[in-house]
């Protein structure tokens, strides 16, 4: 095929999720979006001279079902991992995002792999080879089947779900100490999951509708914090999870406390991007990290195509 890689993964997720749905994401197409505010703690400012690891900072953020399926159950089996997506709106006008997932490590370390897993699902569907596509593939590729055999539990809320961002960043503060770490977005209420009889009789819309009611009453809080690599580890391959031992920074408090009127229309025109970066954070050389914008670009610009 002579099309980038990213855009064949954006056809294959379209194939997958049996679209195109016009004004949809090709990924993680059904969400919601709340408001509230970030506040970063005391020793944010010695990882990075961010803006808003300075100083309060209002956030969006918008919840996902994985696949390309506008309808998805919030319990249903492919509609994980989850996903996490903040846009900080910084005081010049500017934004930076982070854009996380409910599982800590990623199935592919280059586009080039996630595509091929993608495919050989999409031709598992309508082949009768023993062993099909995708078991061809998962037996060649342990990231793959790691990812896919990870538990993944419903939450009992999007506020009882942690997420990871997967891909390295470069840190650096105001006096050029540069580290690098990934995001790891925990709620303070604690993981809490359903029991898989419980998440059998979920209603189809039980996590997008109760985050909306929880932020309006009893407001919704995660603690940003940031693990930082030590020397040997490998920041540029998103299969690799370091181990738990490593330091783990608090950067700050996110506090979701508003909803977004007319979440539905207003998650259209906007498109997050995890490397919509701001001075003291840069992208780590990672494959699966610089290939996102391109494909998150060839979805923005299907959805709001006419
Ligand atoms: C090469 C690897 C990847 C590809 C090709 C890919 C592809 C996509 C695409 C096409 C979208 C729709 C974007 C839009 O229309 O605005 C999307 C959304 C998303 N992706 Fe990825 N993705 C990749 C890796 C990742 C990783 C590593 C993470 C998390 C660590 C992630 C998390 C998400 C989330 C949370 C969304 C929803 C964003 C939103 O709410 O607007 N993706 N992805």
């Amino acid at each position: 095929e002579d099309k980038p890689v990213t855009e064949q993964v954006v056809d294959t997720l379209t194939t997958l999720s049996g679209g195109p749905h016009a004004g949809y994401r090709a990924n993680h197409a059904k969400g919601i979006m709340v408001e509230g505010s970030f506040t970063p703690s005391a020793q944010a400012a010695s990882i990075s001279q961010a803006v808003h690891f300075q100083k309060p900072t209002p956030v969006l953020v918008r919840f996902s079902d994985a696949t390309g399926v506008p309808n998805i159950p919030d319990a249903n089996g492919n509609a994980f991992p989850k996903g996490i997506a903040i846009r900080f709106q910084l005081p010049d006008g500017t934004a930076t995002d982070i854009v996380s997932i409910s599982v800590n490590g990623f199935p592919a370390a280059t586009p080039e792999d996630f595509l091929g897993l993608l495919n050989a699902v999409r031709d598992s569907q309508a082949s009768t080879a023993k062993p099909s596509p995708v078991e061809q593939f998962l037996g060649t590729h342990p990231a793959a089947l790691k990812f896919v055999s990870t538990p993944k539990p419903a939450p009992e809320s999007f506020a009882t779900q942690p997420f990871f961002g997967v891909n390295a960043f470069q840190f650096s503060n105001a006096g050029g100490k540069k580290v690098y770490g990934r995001y790891q977005i925990v709620p303070v209420s604690g993981a809490r999951y359903l029991t898989q009889q419980a998440a059998d009789k979920a209603a189809p819309d039980y996590l997008m509708k109760e985050i909306v009611e929880r932020v309006q009453t009893k407001g919704v809080q995660y603690k940003l914090l940031l693990q930082l690599a030590e020397q040997g580890d490998d920041v540029n391959n998103a299969t690799v999870v370091w181990p738990d031992s490593r330091q783990l920074v608090e950067l700050g408090t996110l506090t979701l406390n508003k909803a977004v009127a007319d979440s539905q229309t207003a998650e259209k025109p906007i498109m997050f991007n995890p490397l919509q970066l701001t001075e003291g954070i840069a992208p780590s050389q990672d494959p699966i990290l610089l290939a996102r914008p391109a494909a998150y670009a060839v979805s923005f610009g299907r959805r709001l195509a006419k």
